[in-house]
């Protein structure tokens, strides 16, 4: 039997403002930085030594990741960051507030933006300074790999290849993984693995730094999956992102 690890990073500056993110490098607020020194006590506590780690190239993944490690004495171990772990891109939505964008569209288009299967945000245009070839870090995308703005079947179509080629070899390999990414390249990565249809994605929120263990056969199907930490807390925290405007202290 395997196991793995995702965590989504400590909330961030903006989901404390509402605001739809992607890929949009904001940093963890000062409570996300507790949720993830608290998702790393939580691992400490279970037998599962992390060999090495997977994150994005957004610092709120990677600081979540750190301040795992930190907790666990583990800063040393190996840590592959990629484009492909990225939040979903969320097109010409970055940066709106997300009840501002309730009124204008409607509560309905808003969550068919957020959560459905294959409706991609509206478009940036290659002038946007949200331009992913403006930035450094994605200076060597080709044209095909710059997204848009993505649904999430898009951010499927990165993530899974992406956890297939690098990812599986070391699960298989014995290591113990931890993969921290965040909401969104976090379901695309679930609904493969559970293999959730296009109807029940739309249910799935995963809370901010809560490691969740899976339990994979030898074909890497899980057998279970497990929220760690205390069950009322978890549940509040997925109602959050569900339902944004709720935020809790
Ligand atoms: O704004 C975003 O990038 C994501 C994650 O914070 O939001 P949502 O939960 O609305 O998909």
């Amino acid at each position: 039997m395997f196991k793995v690890v995702l965590v989504r990073h400590g909330e961030s500056i903006w989901n404390q403002e509402n605001r739809f993110t992607g890929w949009t490098d904001v940093d963890l607020t000062e409570k996300g930085v507790r949720e993830a020194i608290k998702a790393g006590e939580l691992l400490k506590k279970v037998p599962y030594e992390i060999d090495i780690a997977f994150t994005s190239v957004l610092k709120r993944a990677i600081k979540t990741l750190n301040y795992i490690l930190d907790a666990n004495d583990l800063l040393w171990i190996p840590i592959h960051k990629s484009w492909k772990l990225n939040e979903r891109h969320y097109g010409a939505l970055q940066g709106l507030n997300k009840q501002e964008t309730a009124e204008k569209y409607g509560a309905e288009q808003v969550q068919l933006w957020r959560r459905s299967f294959d409706v991609p945000p509206l478009q940036i245009t290659a002038e946007d300074d949200r331009y992913p070839q403006k930035d450094k870090r994605y200076g060597r995308l080709t044209e095909q790999e710059i997204p848009l703005g993505e649904s999430l079947k898009d951010t499927i179509a990165r993530v899974v290849p992406y956890w297939e080629a690098e990812i599986v070899p070391q699960i298989k390999a014995g290591k113990k993984v931890l993969v921290v990414a965040h909401g969104n390249s976090l379901r695309a990565l679930m609904k493969v693995l559970e293999e959730i249809s296009d109807e029940d994605i739309v249910d799935l929120n995963i809370p901010t730094a809560v490691p969740i263990l899976y339990e994979l056969d030898d074909n890497l199907r899980p057998l279970n999956r497990h929220f760690l930490g205390d069950e009322e807390r978890v549940q509040e925290k997925i109602d959050v992102v569900a339902n944004p405007s709720k935020i809790m202290e």
